[in-house]
């Protein structure tokens, strides 16, 4: 198997999707036709796959369900990643009530939050926990992926506090840049991004139907 890059890495779970929309007798599909259904460059696509998996037959394609497979297993989601959460506001709630990320092989255990009123139990079974127990049951489930949905304040103190009980992985929501040792990998998202390029479209496309009424 080939190296990687974060764009590669990025359009997996794009081909995976597709994979698994396809009518289910679909025996083999071509790397061509992955990229004509979904927009992209054939040459992109076939190295894409070619890193991924050696089931790649001239003429014929992939075996589908065998491609599949091996997208899934590069991309960890056969094995499940437990992670919790950090601050169960609107936003940490409405994640840790999503169930459709054991899709993707992550499992959120738990939630913490500052706030008694949030704490309990919700429908689901999913417990929030006060946020003074976060380092010692991070230690204790030997969770590796953390969550944060804290406002901007206190961000950098809940990502500390879950470096030092074995977290790796940071999926940061709140809107700061935050700091962390060689070895911890922080995933920044952030929406305001997707809605710059959405309006920027927007602005665009009513100049030009201005222009086009004068
Ligand atoms: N990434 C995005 O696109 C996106 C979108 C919406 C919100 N956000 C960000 O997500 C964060 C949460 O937004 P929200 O609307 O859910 O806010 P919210 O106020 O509803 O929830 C924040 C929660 O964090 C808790 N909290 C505060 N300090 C804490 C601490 N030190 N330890 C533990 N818990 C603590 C609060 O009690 C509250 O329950 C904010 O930083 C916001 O800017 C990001």
């Amino acid at each position: 198997m080939l190296s990687i890059s974060r764009q590669a890495l990025q359009r997996l779970p794009l081909y995976l999707n597709y994979l698994k929309s396809l009518p289910p007798g679909t025996v083999n599909i071509s790397a061509t036709a992955i990229a004509q259904a979904l927009g992209q460059g054939d040459v992109q696509v076939r190295k894409d796959l070619a890193a991924v998996s050696d089931r790649g037959r001239p003429k014929v394609g992939y075996d589908t369900h065998g491609l599949i497979r091996d997208i899934e297993e590069f991309l960890g989601y056969d094995n499940v990643d437990t992670a919790v959460i950090v601050g169960a506001g609107n936003l940490g709630r409405a994640l840790l009530c999503y169930d459709g990320f054991s899709t993707y092989g992550l499992d959120i255990v738990a939630a913490f939050d500052a706030d008694y009123t949030r704490q309990g139990v919700l429908e689901n079974g999913k417990q929030i926990f006060p946020v003074s127990r976060l380092g010692e049951l991070c230690e204790r489930m030997k969770v590796k992926i953390g969550i944060i949905t804290v406002p901007a304040a206190a961000a950098q103190k809940v990502c500390d506090t879950m470096i030092e009980a074995g977290v790796l992985a940071v999926w940061n929501f709140s809107p700061v840049r935050l700091t962390v040792p060689a070895g911890v990998l922080v995933q920044d998202e952030n929406m305001a991004v997707s809605l710059a390029v959405l309006s920027q479209h927007l602005a665009e496309k009513l100049r030009e139907s201005e222009e086009d009424a004068v």
